[in-house]
């Protein structure tokens, strides 16, 4: 897969701030990119530096094959984006300002900006200034997505989006996805991205912390497990199993967590009688909230 955004060693510093630290990351063509980080890691700083809003104090990025600085106006052209500040002129209707927009893109058929404000719930008729800040929001999803753009670069693109809303954003990410386009997304929120992202890079402190497929990111993830058994089993033989822990037993109940493989667990359990067993779908939020605690940081994040 050739690269949609290639960062080597990519560094911003603001004054003697850490903005962002060597960071080296490939998101390839066609890829959902949910980019993790609690409030202040660097995400908007590696957006801004992907769209040539700052300039980097190290290292380089490439975005679409090209060079953000040289061809700013190529990058800006292929790409939609959505600011985490997006604003627009308060006192234009929505239809206006999309209208603009859509003549500086160099024009847009108006059904298919029609037909996102309606996906989406947004009213056309009423001032940008009127709107609340969900609505505000989603006129600037509309003018990411409504040129069809080959890269999506999306700064916490549900803030301040009701439920309802948020699937319909992920609905346009999974549909932007199958028409082969890529998404790099940032947001606090774990279950929003797992949802739809193919990888996740977390970051923290500036720092790349991990990135990986949801699909190992769920392997690695601490599951609770609950076994029944025909009748009481001693918790030690469970206790010291490696990746289990938490272990209770009530009666012919048994309770742990476990990380990484449950072969073990399994096996133990196999020495008695198993009348039932029950696995929770791992809580990657919690793999998540471990990341940022591993660290000095300790921002909290948002659980969803
Ligand atoms: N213009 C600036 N001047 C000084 N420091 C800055 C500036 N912009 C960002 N920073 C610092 O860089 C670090 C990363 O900030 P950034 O806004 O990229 O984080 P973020 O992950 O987008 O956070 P949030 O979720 O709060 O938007 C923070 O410590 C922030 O204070």
């Amino acid at each position: 897969m050739t690269q949609a955004i290639r960062l080597e060693k990519l560094a911003k510093t603001y004054g003697r701030r850490r903005g962002l630290v060597d960071l080296t990351l490939d998101v390839g063509h066609g890829e959902v990119l949910g980019y993790l980080g609690p409030n202040g890691a660097g995400k908007s700083t590696t957006i801004r530096l992907l769209l040539d809003l700052i300039r980097p104090t190290g290292g380089r990025a490439t975005v679409l094959g090209l060079d953000p600085r040289a061809d700013s106006v190529e990058v800006h052209r292929r790409t939609g984006y959505l600011a985490g500040d997006f604003t627009v002129d308060g006192r234009q209707t929505v239809r206006e300002c999309l209208a603009f927009l859509a003549a500086l893109r160099g024009g847009i058929p108006e059904r298919r900006i029609t037909g996102l404000a309606d996906r989406l719930g947004l009213e056309l008729a009423p001032r940008i200034r009127s709107l609340s800040k969900g609505n505000r929001q989603k006129v600037g999803l509309v003018q990411a997505f409504m040129h069809e753009p080959e890269l999506l670069i999306l700064d916490e693109p549900t803030a301040g989006l009701d439920p309802l809303v948020q699937q319909v954003f992920l609905d346009l990410v999974r549909e932007a996805r199958a028409d082969g386009r890529t998404v790099f997304m940032s947001s606090h929120v774990m279950s929003e991205v797992q949802a739809v992202a193919d990888r996740v890079a977390i970051i923290r402190e500036g720092r790349l912390v991990t990135v990986d497929t949801v699909t190992a990111l769920r392997e690695r993830a601490v599951r609770t497990v609950e076994l029944h058994f025909d009748g009481t089993v001693p918790a030690e033989e469970f206790s010291r199993l490696p990746g289990v822990s938490d272990v209770s037993v009530e009666g012919p109940r048994l309770r742990c967590r476990i990380a990484g493989s449950p072969d073990a667990l399994v096996k133990a359990a196999a020495r008695h009688t198993v009348t039932g067993l029950l696995c929770e779908e791992p809580d990657l939020e919690e793999l998540f909230f471990e990341y940022y605690r591993n660290g000095a940081g300790h921002d909290r994040v948002t659980a969803a």
